[in-house]
C-alpha cells in the first residue's frame, strides 16, 4: 500500500546553507518518519545536484527515511530515489509518471481544487497545496491560499495533501484541521538555530491530537464524520498513507 510520510523536510540550496548538515541533523531526531525532498536553485547544475542527491539518498537509507527529488526526475531515477515532485514549469504530470514508474512516488503542486483533479487523475500520489503563508524562501509565488485554500483542494482529491509555504509548528494545527495529511517545510528547519530541536517540534505538532470540535464538548455525540471531511480523511491518512 501506498505510504508516505508527514513531515517533508526540502533541502535549502542557497548560497550560505548547509544542505546535508540540516538533513543529518532532522534525519537524527525523525528518522524514518522524515520525508527529504532534494531541491535545488536553477542554477545549480546537474553534477552538484546529483551528488547532493546521493549524499542525502544514502542518509536517508542509513535510518529507513524516504528521498524524493524536485523537478529533476533523472536524478531521482540514478540515484534511486522513492520518487519525485513535479510543478506547474516541470514535467507534466503523466509525463513525470511514465519516467518513474507505475509504483514510484510522484508530488505534484497544486494550488486549487481543479489541479489538484487533474493531476491526480494524470497519476500524482500526493499534492503539494501552497503556499499556505507567505515565505521569503521562494520568490514569485501567487498570494497565499491560507488553511481555507488547503480544505478546498484536499476535499477535493482522495490523496494525501501536504501543505507548503510558511508552516512553522503553531501553523500545523490550522493546516490539518483543513485536511491537510502533512506539511514540507524549508526555513523552518533550515534557517533554525537548532535545527533537531525544530525538526522534534515540528512533528509534534503534527502527532498532537486534534482540539475537540465544538460538537464533541456537549453531552451528545456528534454526528459521524462524513467522506471527505477533515475528520474522517485524518483517520484514513492514518489507516493507509
Ligand atoms: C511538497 C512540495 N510542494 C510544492 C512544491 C513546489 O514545486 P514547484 O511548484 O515545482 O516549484 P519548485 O519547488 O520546483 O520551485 C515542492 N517542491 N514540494
Ligand atoms: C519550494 C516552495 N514551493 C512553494 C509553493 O507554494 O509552491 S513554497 C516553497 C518554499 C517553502 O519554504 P518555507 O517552508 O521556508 O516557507
Ligand atoms: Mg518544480
Amino acid at each position: 500500500m501506498f505510504s508516505i510520510g508527514r513531515l517533508h523536510l526540502i533541502t535549502d540550496s542557497r548560497p550560505g546553507r548547509e544542505p546535508l548538515a540540516v538533513v543529518e541533523a532532522a534525519l537524527s531526531v525523525a528518522g524514518p518518519e522524515l520525508v527529504v525532498q532534494v531541491r535545488v536553485e536553477d542554477d545549480v547544475d546537474d553534477r552538484t545536484a546529483y551528488e547532493l542527491a546521493v549524499a542525502v539518498a544514502a542518509r536517508c537509507a542509513a535510518v529507513g527515511a524516504s528521498c524524493l527529488v524536485n523537478d529533476r526526475l533523472h536524478l531521482a531515477l540514478a540515484i534511486g530515489a522513492a520518487g519525485g515532485h513535479v510543478g506547474a514549469r516541470d514535467l507534466p504530470v503523466h509525463a513525470a509518471r511514465r519516467v518513474l514508474g507505475p509504483t514510484a512516488v510522484l508530488g505534484a503542486t497544486a494550488r486549487d481544487p481543479e489541479t489538484g483533479a487533474a493531476a491526480v487523475a494524470a497519476g500524482a500520489s500526493y499534492l503539494g497545496v501552497g503556499p499556505c503563508h507567505a515565505t521569503s524562501t521562494k520568490n514569485g509565488l501567487p498570494t497565499p491560499i491560507g488553511p481555507e485554500g488547503v480544505r478546498r483542494v484536499a476535499s477535493a482529491v482522495p490523496v494525501p495533501v501536504i501543505a507548503i509555504g510558511g508552516v512553522t509548528p503553531d501553523r500545523i494545527p490550522a493546516l490539518l484541521a483543513a485536511g491537510a495529511y502533512g506539511v514540507a517545510v524549508v526555513g523552518a528547519v533550515s534557517s533554525a538555530a537548532d535545527p533537531a530541536r525544530a525538526t522534534a517540534d515540528l512533528l509534534a505538532a503534527l502527532t498532537a491530537p486534534p482540539p475537540p470540535a465544538p460538537r464533541d464538548r456537549g453531552p451528545f455525540p456528534g454526528p459521524t464524520p462524513r467522506e471527505g471531511s477533515p475528520v474522517y480523511r485524518r483517520g484514513a491518512g492514518a489507516a493507509g498513507w
